[in-house]
């Protein structure tokens, strides 16, 4: 059995016709570099006649040279009446330059007679010209058999006879297109079985994923003998998208022996899925199967326990399989692996049975009830565990400030923070002007520090979120502050809860500052280690 699987993606084609997916012709060039280096065989580009942005990426590929990939151009089969001579998305087609051309035209009686508004002979007709052109011009011509699936379950006969047209005109091969993403698994492999009793070239597939089952029914179409799957980067795609290469591909590879790219470059898999999603200017689905952020995320205590003992536990594939990593969560919902995990991650050795272990994780339940969420601020929860276990040092203590909101009646409004803290017991006090109470605080904090730890004015916020966390108390209820810290592109997360919104930010805003000073101070000193 032929186990090597060719794999067609059509991220920048059928990907873009997703819905806020644009790239330009240049992303397009640095995305088919990444694909062509993870060994994929096919790389739609875009449809040459649909606008200048494809045709420009098409003047682009011609002068880059790709190692593996071949590049393909997409377009429809030529307007009945006229000669595919004449035909401009075919002309531009061939003169897109290159080797493989894939064309799609009409399987389904209710398209030809309604949408194409022509005669069941006149479509044969033009998908026979059409493939029949662009063999005469040295292409490689796969064809996208349009609804197949659907055609096939109105007509059998008739959609069949499309697929002969091609075959018959030349084409190298034939894809079966569940375009409305409407068929479930078990009627693609009835259907492929009897397109493979028909059809003597290879068969292909092109799913979407309408009833989510374009990874299923792209999967079920090669266990019924299909050698060629159309797919794109994270499943982008017309609607709600198409067959997520992401996952298929680590099924097929992983799970069923077959070959899609070199066994190596698996690997690669979560920083391709990543950086697509950059080009596309998409927040990564953190819950992406094998690629997601999540995808090896413990949280649950019972699991955490056991993948500390075996990883098979709770795992279904090592995660470095596919270049991710595993991650364990802390949450109300942890155990004492789930700490002593995290503190050892964190250099500090923990006694998973000790007394130590145990007040961590009865003290975030606690917290955790009263509203903190520390899955979000990874910092807040390392200086609780270096707090609770006596390594913690704070950098500066509060003595107290005072915020100030005057408005008057043009509608001006000015903010002012006052603030005392000492460091190593030297006083300091700054006074700030912001936008709100927050911003004044943060620059009075900044301004206060400065002179010890010139070091911060390299750090700023990146996001700040308030939560209520019991609406029905109005103005009166608690609220979770999150902040999001960075430095040079490395982000870190802390919390505060308070029924007073600005206490809560001092707590996120101050755990943010001590903990950068603490990463510093430890970058310091492994320096001088060095
Ligand atoms: C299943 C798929 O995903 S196929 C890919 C779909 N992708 C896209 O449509 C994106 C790119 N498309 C475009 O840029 C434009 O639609 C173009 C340039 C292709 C065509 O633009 P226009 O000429 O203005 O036509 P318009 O978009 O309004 O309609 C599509 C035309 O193609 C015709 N057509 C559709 N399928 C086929 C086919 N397989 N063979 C020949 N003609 C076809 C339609 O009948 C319609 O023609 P009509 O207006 O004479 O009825
Ligand atoms: C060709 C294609 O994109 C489809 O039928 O869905």
């Amino acid at each position: 059995m032929n186990r090597s699987i060719d794999i067609f993606d059509t991220t920048l084609r059928d990907g873009t016709q997703g819905e806020k997916v644009a790239f330009s012709a240049e992303d397009k060039l640095r995305i088919a570099r990444q694909l062509d280096a993870f060994g994929i065989n096919y790389i739609e580009g875009g449809w040459p006649g649909s606008n200048p942005r494809d045709m420009e990426f098409f003047e682009l590929a011609a002068d880059a040279s790709f190692e593996h990939a071949r590049i393909v151009a997409f377009g429809s089969t030529c307007r009945a009446g006229a000669s595919p001579e004449e035909d401009r998305n075919l002309r531009l087609l061939v003169e897109a330059g290159t080797s493989v051309v894939c064309i799609f035209g009409k399987s389904w009686l209710l398209h030809v007679e309604k949408a194409l508004q022509i005669t069941a002979g006149q479509n044969l007709e033009i998908i026979r010209d059409s493939v029949g052109f662009l063999k005469q011009h040295g292409k490689e011509v796969i064809y996208d058999a349009e609804h197949f699936f659907d055609g096939y379950k109105s007509d059998p006969e008739y959609a069949l006879s499309t697929l002969k047209a091609a075959e018959e005109a030349g084409a190298d091969t034939v894809v079966l297109c569940d375009t409305n993403g409407g068929t479930l698994p078990h009627e693609i492999s009835e259907i492929v079985a009897e397109v493979h009793k028909r059809v003597d070239i290879p068969v292909g597939i092109h799913a979407h994923n309408d009833c989510e089952l374009g990874v299923a029914n792209a999967m079920a179409a090669v266990r019924s003998g299909c050698t060629h799957v159309q797919g794109t980067v994270n499943g982008y795609g017309e609607r709600c998208g198409n067959t997520n290469l992401c996952s298929l591909i680590p099924n097929l590879q992983l799970k069923q022996d077959y070959e899609c790219i070199p066994d190596e470059k698996l690997e690669e898999l979560t920083a391709l899925s990543r950086f697509v999603s950059e080009l596309a200017n998409l927040n990564p689905d953190i819950r992406q199967p094998y690629v997601g952020r999540s995808a090896f995320a413990h949280k649950g205590g019972i699991h955490v326990s056991a993948v500390m003992k075996n990883e098979d536990t709770y795992e279904h594939v090592p995660p470095s399989r596919v270049g991710n990593s595993r991650r364990v969560l802390v949450s109300d919902l942890s155990g004492r692996s789930n700490i002593s995990y995290k503190a050892e991650q964190l250099g500090i050795k923990l006694d998973k049975y000790g007394d130590n272990v145990s007040e961590i994780v009865q003290k975030l339940k606690e917290l955790e009830n009263k509203g903190y969420q520390f899955e979000a601020a990874e910092a807040s929860f390392e200086l609780l565990v270096k707090r609770m276990t006596g390594v913690w040092e704070e950098f500066f203590k509060l003595e107290g400030f005072r915020i100030i909101v005057e408005k008057n009646v043009s509608g001006s409004s000015r903010t002012e923070a006052t603030l005392r803290i000492k460091v190593n017991d030297q006083a300091e006090h700054c006074a700030a002007e912001g936008n709100g109470p927050v911003h004044a605080l943060d620059k009075a904090l900044r301004k206060a520090l400065h002179k010890f730890y010139p070091e911060i004015s390299n750090m700023h916020l990146n996001d700040y979120k308030v939560r209520v966390l019991n609406e029905k108390d109005g103005t009166g209820a608690d609220v979770r502050v999150l902040i999001d810290s960075a430095e040079h592109g490395k982000s870190w997360g802390t919390v505060g809860v308070s029924h007073n919104i600005i206490d809560a930010s001092w707590q996120a805003l101050t755990d943010s500052f001590g903990y950068y000073l603490a990463q510093k101070q430890k970058s310091i000193q492994q320096k001088e280690v060095i």
